[in-house]
């Protein structure tokens, strides 16, 4: 689905990520780690096209990147959903607003998929806070309005930077537990963190495999983690 073929990335002629192969195939749980400023989110954004690498090849569902035109690149990318580390609302819209964002993006009627949007925040337990504004809610509520707005438009694959970020433990299970619902529906996940716990915790659910930046390079962690 997304596929990465010996990318480097460089932010102003320093190269950050170095020669990566990497592939994401439908139904796999990845996780990413590495010290901060490593270089995750920016490996995300490689995968969403976000970026363009500075050598190498990316492929998404098959085509190209770099032979892609912009429409293209937009189409593909709302197969792609993407859970931000900041979670980005705009905080003049209610949080049902918000959510069903990606919908008005992509030309849908919004008010003909209100059930759907009823249906999705009710799975993540905020069904009681849809006309609440995103600075009324908590760390939690937002990192779980980021998660239904990443998957309202159905993706085939979901990013998620950091999404247990600013919760305590029980809220990041419970964000986990929503992401390994998503993996049983058949969607490939790769969630950047750097809770070695929720890794651990993770793997005895669902069968995850550990990347890890290091040196530049993303390598297979090993199964002491
Ligand atoms: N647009 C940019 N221009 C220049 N440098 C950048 C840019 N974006 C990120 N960087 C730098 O690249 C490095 C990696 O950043 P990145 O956000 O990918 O790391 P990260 O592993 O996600 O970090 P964290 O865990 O702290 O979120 C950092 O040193 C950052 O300052």
């Amino acid at each position: 689905m997304i596929e990465l073929e010996d990318v480097s990335h460089s932010y102003g002629g320093a190269e950050l990520l170095s020669g990566i192969s990497l592939r994401l195939q439908p139904g796999s749980f990845h996780f990413l780690t590495g010290p901060s400023g490593a270089g995750k989110t920016t490996l995300l954004k490689l995968c969403y096209a976000e970026l363009r690498p500075s050598r190498g090849r990316v492929r998404l569902f098959g085509a190209e990147l770099g032979r892609m035109d912009r429409d293209a690149v937009a189409r593909t990318r709302r197969r792609i959903g993407v859970v931000h580390q900041d979670c980005q609302f705009l905080d003049h819209l209610p949080l049902a607003e918000n959510v069903s964002l990606p919908l008005l993006a992509a030309g849908r009627d919004v008010a003909a998929e209100s059930e759907n949007l009823r249906e999705l925040l009710a799975w993540v337990g905020l069904e009681a806070q849809t006309a609440s504004l995103p600075p009324q809610l908590s760390g939690g509520e937002r990192q779980r309005a980021a998660l239904a707005r990443a998957v309202i438009m159905s993706p085939d694959v979901i990013l998620a930077d950091e999404p247990t970020g600013n919760v305590d433990w029980e809220m990041s299970l419970r964000i986990l537990q929503l992401l390994i619902e998503l993996n049983r529906m058949g969607k490939a996940i790769l969630v950047a963190t750097h809770d070695l716990n929720l890794i651990r915790t993770a793997k005895a659910h669902v069968a995850a495999r550990v990347l890890r930046i290091k040196a530049r390079q993303v390598l297979l962690a090993g199964a002491d983690l």
